[in-house]
């Protein structure tokens, strides 16, 4: 099926490339066009031909089969790639580039300074680290300017993320760490969940009542949490009847360390993010 053809009515400085649209880009990019924005303001490149076709006739975004080409009909680059896959992306499109640029990089562990060591120097970089409830407009990402970044790049990155959820403005230093609670984090709740899934499995219940049981818990949970009238613990204590039935599951939770568990999964996806730009370094060497 042919693809529509590029359209050059938008004006460029509203152009925005995403090079790499797959799970987390192509997530951000359906729910800018679902927030309203112009989705021929949109190019998206992927590796997989189908996969980009269908981001256009879905979407009604401009589908580039050349990363080039793409980078050079915009204004604001997205790299929505694998960690490994960003600093060959990043020279392939670098000749396209210049101070007028702005590259967003999704992609964990990846400084900024890396980045733009593969960029020519005026181009500005921002680092965003988004999440999967994009997808259903309730993400949340942290933006951190790199050195060639302006305040006004990062409030543009931040407007951009706020049509999929909530964005805020961070330290780089703490890109890791966010990354290990908000970026990765919804992997874990899923876990947790499946978990529960099982246990009320082995307890007896049907598995589509189990599964409606701990969404609904888990759902209802979040917007205690986000209404904010009480703190997490407050909220934790005010289900926990002394020598009740909640005081004996924790204890089991705690028993088997689920803090200490969790401290260790952190700990372990923050090291894992600055590891990726080792890994990165050594991919495009090769
Ligand atoms: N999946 C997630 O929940 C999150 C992912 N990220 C970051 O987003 C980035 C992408 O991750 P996913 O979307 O999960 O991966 P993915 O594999 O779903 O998407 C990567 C996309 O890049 C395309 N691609 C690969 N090389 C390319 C090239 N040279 N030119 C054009 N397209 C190319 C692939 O066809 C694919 O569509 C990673 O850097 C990751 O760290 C960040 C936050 C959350
Ligand atoms: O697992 C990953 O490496 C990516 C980054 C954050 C979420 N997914």
């Amino acid at each position: 099926m042919a693809l529509p053809t590029p359209a050059a009515s938008v004006d460029r400085v509203h152009r925005l490339a995403f090079l790499g649209a797959g799970t987390m880009g192509g997530t951000i990019v359906a729910g800018l066009v679902r927030a309203g924005r112009d989705a021929a303001s949109i190019a998206v490149t992927t590796h997989t031909p189908a996969h980009r076709e269908k981001l256009a006739t879905e979407l009604g975004v401009q589908a580039f089969a050349d990363n080039r080409q793409a980078a050079a009909w915009a204004s604001t680059i997205v790299i929505g790639v694998k960690p490994a896959d960003a600093l060959a992306l990043l020279d392939e499109i670098s000749p396209e580039l210049g101070p007028d640029n702005v590259v967003i990089s999704l992609c964990a562990g990846l400084s900024t300074d890396l980045l733009s060591a593969h960029l020519p120097p005026a181009v500005h970089v921002v680092r965003v680290m988004p999440n999967m409830p994009a997808s259903v407009g309730a993400g949340m990402a942290g933006v951190s300017g790199g050195r060639t970044a302006t305040e006004h790049d990062v409030q543009a990155a931040i407007t951009l993320m706020s049509a999929v959820g909530r964005a805020v403005a961070i330290p780089e230093k703490l890109q890791d760490p966010l990354t290990a609670i908000s970026g990765s984090g919804p992997a874990y709740v899923f876990a947790f969940v499946e978990a529960l899934i099982e246990a009320g499995v082995t307890q007896g219940l049907p598995r589509g009542l189990a599964t409606e049981l701990a969404t609904q818990t888990l759902l209802g949970s979040a917007r205690l949490l986000d209404e904010g009238n009480d703190s997490v613990t407050q909220l934790r204590e005010a289900v926990t009847s002394p020598g009740g039935t909640t005081a004996a599951a924790l204890r089991e939770l705690d028993d088997h360390g689920l803090r200490s568990a969790v401290q260790d999964a952190v700990e372990a996806c923050a090291r894992r993010s600055a590891e990726l730009a080792a890994a990165a370094e050594q991919a495009d060497a090769r």
